[in-house]
């Protein structure tokens, strides 16, 4: 049983929703990323995703991008993150999900990858633009070395590759609240484009067809930036996933903000 499984059994016996928080690794530096692990897990978080910067990250809103150039910045890359991860290992056990763009992966060889950020303390992957349908390859050495590949439905998936997604689910399934990019959509600034608001009807149908397709927990992620987003979005899934909303805080140097808003959307999804 790796860290994941083991927290997500247990926020299940205690009929809990989970709190993953995402941060991007080096910012507002390392040290800083040390902080800002142990500050989410003090409020509560269950899960930490650990964001890898990237030059072209097609996912990530205007938040997460700025987030990564700080990093890049800054000089974070694989190396550094191998270093930054044990480190953090050394002051927890709470469960991390690398968070990364598949051509980093690549350069560092996916075999290597898996192998030496296993052994640092990483739990698994998320990897957006690797498709589901060209990640055969990847997801047989992650389950080789018993590390999570976790993937994503988003509202346009469609139904027959909903299914065939959740047949090889493993960790939990990243339901994508809405069709565009990632950041806070409750009174936070909007890029061109963007779906406004979250769709809460549409996510609860996505967690209907994907709850009779698995028993893989679902955690719902993008757009949710407060606490009365966390709870209605908690209502379709077992967990939810906050980025912008936190990492917009950290890239202003306030930890403890940041710290004090992931203790009130525990305290929320508690209630
Ligand atoms: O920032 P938001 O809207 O709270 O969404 C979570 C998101 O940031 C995080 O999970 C994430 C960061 N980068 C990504 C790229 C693809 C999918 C997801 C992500």
């Amino acid at each position: 049983m790796t860290r994941l499984d083991k927290v997500l059994a247990e926020l299940k016996n205690q009929n809990k929703k989970g709190l993953f928080i995402y941060l991007m690794a080096g910012v507002p530096d390392e040290a800083g990323t040390i902080e800002a692990v142990k500050a989410a897990e003090r409020a509560g978080a269950n899960v930490i995703e650990l964001g890898i910067p990237f030059s072209d990250p097609l996912a990530d809103g205007p938040v997460i991008q700025e987030a990564g150039i700080k990093a890049i910045k800054g000089g974070m890359n694989l190396t550094r993150l191998l270093d930054l991860i044990k480190k953090i290992r050394t002051e927890t056990q709470i469960p991390l999900i690398g968070m990364g763009y598949i051509n980093n992966i690549l350069h560092y060889g996916v075999e290597k990858f898996v192998k030496d950020f296993k052994e640092a303390g990483l739990d698994g992957m998320i990897i957006p633009d690797v498709p589901h349908e060209e990640s055969a390859d990847i997801r047989a050495v992650c389950k080789k070395e018993d590390f999570h590949l976790i993937e994503f439905v988003t509202p346009g998936t469609t139904v027959e590759r909903m299914k065939e997604t959740c047949s090889s689910a493993d960790g939990f399934i990243y339901a994508v609240s809405v069709n565009g990019v990632t950041g806070a959509r409750d009174g936070g600034a909007q890029a061109f484009g963007q779906a406004a608001v979250i769709d809460y009807e549409v996510i609860g149908k996505v967690a209907e067809l994907v709850k009779k397709e698995t028993n893989v927990p679902l955690a719902v992620g993008f757009g949710i930036g407060s606490p009365e987003a966390a709870v209605a979005a908690a209502k379709h899934s077992d967990a939810v996933i906050v980025g912008s909303a936190v990492v917009s805080k950290i890239l202003q140097n306030k930890l403890g903000e940041a710290e004090k808003f992931i203790a009130s959307l525990r305290t929320a999804l508690d209630a």
